[in-house]
């Protein structure tokens, strides 16, 4: 079948059911990541003038590289699956653009040969390509992780085994996830002593996608890493705090409740977006993108999100205190009016940030 997305036209086959079993993977569902990643990828040159390679490290059908060399980027689309790459190079002759196309594993070219800005988008957790997507990184590293159960604690051996951290299925178990995935690709880059921050990440419809700017040096490494640190959260009354360092050292019990706490960490506990590079992306979101409007929004949400590791869902706050909810902008202001910082986050409609506390929450916000 025929796909048009953005500037590209692209064959793909037709996908027995979510794409398994198909002889070459597409879905339709990301192109919003995928309409992102060429608004992004268009800020992120003015941003960094010099860079000009780009690598589509896990390509399938081609369709995210082939918009990218229709962007100008000198591209390389990489698959480790010979019916992949035979229809990378035709979507590219269909659309009458030159890039390379390697049938080969991405690790292997990841680690012998380096490009300013290198896309992992593989199935599932991309920590198997972790290593190698730091080496052949020069300044941007843009990775998506499908695996949302491991992340976010659903399952927990797994996201233990995969992210080397402990997850804790929370009532933000999206932002838990993001958070999980920041911190691996944090400290796998700062081995090499470079220093991974991410400058735009979102978790959208059942995936995480961060892009992460590089800087060399163990100075930078060390700052990044003092950047990791632990959640600790209350399942009964929604009580959570933070702090940072490797080494966790939770409250006995929930200051607020007394009941048992959980620990997750080391988790990313800084900034998941850098607001300038947001706001730069939402302005080279363009008519052509089936996603427009969509990504615009998110792209809003996301720049106006306060800085805390963790959000709360009105909903399931006012249920806990056998209250009804009201609306969302109006619970905001009432943040807000008693002096509160406060902010919807992206993660779901009824979802806001906050620098008060849960008790705090519920004074501010009762009538
Ligand atoms: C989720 S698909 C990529 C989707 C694509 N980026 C898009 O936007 O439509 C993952 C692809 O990774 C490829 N892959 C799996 N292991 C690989 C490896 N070690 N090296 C390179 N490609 C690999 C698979 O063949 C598959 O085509
Ligand atoms: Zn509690």
């Amino acid at each position: 079948m025929r796909v048009s997305e953005g500037r590209v036209t692209v064959t793909v086959p037709e996908q027995p059911e979510a794409g398994k079993g198909a002889d070459v993977f597409f879905n339709p569902v990301q192109e919003l990541n995928r309409d992102i990643t060429v608004a992004a990828l268009r800020a992120y040159r003015e941003r960094t003038p010099r860079v000009s390679t780009y690598l589509d490290a896990t390509a399938a059908s081609g369709i995210r590289g082939v918009r990218a060399a229709a962007n100008d980027w000198e591209t390389t689309l990489c698959d480790i699956d010979d019916d992949a790459t035979a229809l990378c190079e035709q979507n590219l002759e269909r659309n009458d653009l030159a890039a390379s196309v390697r049938r080969s594993d991405a690790n292997v070219l990841m680690h012998s040969e380096a490009f300013d800005v290198v896309d992992v988008d593989p199935f599932g957790t991309p920590i198997p390509f972790a290593d190698a997507a730091v080496q052949g990184t020069k300044h941007l590293l843009c990775v998506t992780a499908t695996d949302t159960a491991p992340l976010c604690g659903a399952h927990f051996e797994s996201g233990v085994r995969s992210y080397g951290a402990v997850p804790r299925n929370t009532e933000f178990h999206a932002e838990m996830g993001m958070r999980v995935l920041l911190s691996a690709m944090v400290r796998t880059a700062a081995r090499y002593d470079i220093a991974a921050r991410p400058i735009l990440s979102h978790a959208t419809k059942h995936y995480a996608r961060t892009y992460l700017e590089f800087d060399h040096g163990a100075k930078v490494a060390n700052d990044c890493i003092d950047e990791l640190g632990y959640v600790h959260h209350c399942q009964h009354c929604l009580w959570r705090d933070h702090d940072y360092g490797l080494i966790a050292d939770p409250p006995e019990d929930c200051p607020v409740c007394e009941k048992h706490l959980q620990t997750a960490g080391p988790i990313w506990l800084g900034r998941t977006c850098d607001p300038e590079f947001v706001s730069a992306v939402s302005e080279q979101v363009s008519e052509e993108m089936g996603t427009a409007d969509e990504a615009k929004e998110l792209l809003a949400t996301l720049g106006a999100e306060i800085d805390t590791p963790t959000h709360y869902d009105q909903h399931r706050l006012c249920k806990r205190w056998g209250r009804g909810a009201e609306a969302m902008d109006e619970f905001i202001e009432k943040l807000r009016d008693a002096g509160y910082a406060a902010s919807r986050t992206h993660y779901g409609g009824t979802t806001f940030k906050t620098d008060a506390d849960v008790v705090e929450i519920r004074e501010a916000t009762a009538d």
